[in-house]
């Protein structure tokens, strides 16, 4: 989103007609971190009874870009590809509770904040704030609700106005609705620039004059203007110095008892969310593929994304440092076109064998990760020989096909593969020998299908729910798979 998007949605959603309430003490910035007392206590009286409805109901929720679907486009007869941003994602936050979505860069988090909030209308799929469908609202409920649901940008610098004073700042959303007096709305300011820990001097001042933390406690003063009931802050605390995060990530906390507020905090950043989340949906290319309590999803981390998100934080001690870690190789497909199946198992280390296959699971992988190098023509054959082996007319001379072989196993493989492996995967490599890219797609896929490329697992329902099919259909357990007797 462009720095003047920004500001106009952060105008959007700030602005609302309703009373404005002078009163109050100033609160400042605090110092605490939630105890995971406090998190078991949100937790146990909301998703794991599920014993009180939720404020914010997600369900199936979907939000696609279209692609070359402009006017010319359409003449030239390009056919409009969807990017699939937000692809059927489902989750409840209840009163009080700080929901985190983390996920790697381009999963769909932000668009799955601003879609929910009605800043982007969805594809399909329906949000529900306190029992009503935000996406039926007539007029009059749609100011109500973007009264109470507002957001936080990452950014500070570019989603304050450099022309207004932060006092105007604060100020706008309140003026723009005409909510109070003069009097009234210049006190609450000064109220509010109080309760995020500035001082009320500092109001003629404008956004340039004050440091990355400081502008984004101006955001956090003028999102709070209107009283909302719920806040989406998208990596509030990403482009601060992290001296600063802890402080900002406190006054969200304390900000949040005193004014009884409910969070979706999104963040790529999982040290951000076990500080401040109760529990945490894990996002992977428009999906949730795991949600459950903070603590428990960090101590027993289920889906091997999750296991390799956390994995891939740095480590603080040297001990840590020297423990093998499984580092997520690759980077996000693009939600243009993603895989089928399990979206993560063109990177899954746990990515599943056939039954009845002998196979090491390292080895598999490797072996996945080839298949899709072919399926995604994702070779240069030309280079395989080097100087020793023609390639002329997309073929190898059937002398060299041997020697060709062999560099491109090489190449493909760390370590030979064993046994009957090597025999079906040369087999593959020697029909590209020739070009024939089908037949090698075909010879492999014949031996090494995946039950994670055929079926997409689906989240399931509970307190904890996987999307995996190493946790059995939809998490329930039903046909779970044991890594141990695949090898
Ligand atoms: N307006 C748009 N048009 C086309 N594609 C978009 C648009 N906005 C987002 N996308 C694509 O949708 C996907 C999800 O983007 P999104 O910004 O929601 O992810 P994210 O998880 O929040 O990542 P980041 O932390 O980098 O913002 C990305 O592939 C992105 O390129």
């Amino acid at each position: 989103m462009s720095s003047d998007e920004q500001r106009e949605h952060a105008a959007e959603t700030a602005g609302t007609e309703s009373g404005v309430d002078t009163a109050g003490s100033g609160a400042g910035a605090g110092t605490t971190s939630r105890s995971s007392a406090d998190s078991d206590a949100h937790t146990t009286t909301s998703a794991a009874t599920g014993a009180e409805a939720p404020l914010v109901s997600v369900q199936n929720l979907e939000k696609y870009f279209w692609e070359n679907d402009s006017l010319l486009d359409r003449l030239l007869g390009g056919e409009p590809v969807a990017v699939r941003a937000v692809d059927g994602v489902s989750f409840d936050i209840y009163e009080g509770e700080t929901l985190g979505l983390v996920g790697e860069s381009g999963c769909g988090k932000s668009t799955t904040g601003e879609t929910l909030l009605r800043l982007q209308e969805p594809t399909g799929g329906r949000v529900e704030f306190g029992g009503e469908n935000v996406y039926e609202m007539d007029n009059g409920a749609v100011t109500d609700f973007r009264q109470s649901a507002q957001v936080v940008f990452q950014d500070p610098f570019s989603s304050l106005d450099p022309r207004m004073t932060i006092g105007d700042i604060v100020q706008q959303p309140l003026d723009i609705h005409d909510v109070g007096t003069t009097d009234e709305r210049r006190a609450r300011v000064r109220d509010l620039l109080e309760r995020v820990g500035l001082s009320t001097d500092q109001l003629d001042r404008y956004p340039h004059e004050f440091s990355g933390g400081q502008r984004q406690r101006i955001g956090i003063a003028r999102a709070l203007a209107l009283e909302p009931e719920f806040l989406v802050l998208d990596e509030p605390t990403s482009a601060l110095d992290v001296s600063v995060q802890a402080q900002v990530l406190n006054l969200l906390e304390d900000l949040q008892d005193e004014f009884d507020l409910t969070y979706l905090l999104i963040s790529h950043d999982l040290s951000v969310i076990r500080h401040i989340c109760d529990r945490v949906a894990v996002m992977y290319l428009g999906e949730i593929v795991e949600i459950g309590p903070v603590e428990e999803l960090f101590d027993d981390p289920k889906h091997p994304y999750t296991k390799a998100l956390l994995e891939s934080v740095p480590r603080a001690t040297t001990e840590e440092r020297e423990r093998d870690r499984e580092t997520l190789a690759g980077d996000v497909p693009s939600p243009r076109d993603p895989p089928s199946g399990c979206r993560f198992r063109t990177r899954c280390p746990m990515v599943i064998p056939p039954e009845d296959l002998q196979i090491e699971q390292e080895t598999f992988r490797e072996i996945m990760t080839a298949r899709e190098r072919i399926e995604n023509r994702d070779i240069s054959l030309e280079t395989v020989g080097g100087e020793q082996i023609e390639f002329e007319d997309g073929s190898v001379p059937s002398a060299d096909v041997p020697a060709f072989v062999d560099l491109l196993h090489e190449r493909l493989f760390d370590e030979p593969l064993p046994g009957r492996h090597r025999e079906v995967v040369d087999e593959a490599l020697a029909e590209l020998a020739d070009s024939d890219w089908e037949a090698a797609e075909s010879t492999l896929r014949m031996e090494y299908e995946s039950v994670c490329e055929r079926e997409n697992p689906g989240l399931g329902e509970g307190a904890h729910p996987v999307a995996c099919h190493l946790y059995g259909e939809a998490g329930t357990g039903e046909n779970a798979i044991d890594p141990d007797t695949w090898s």
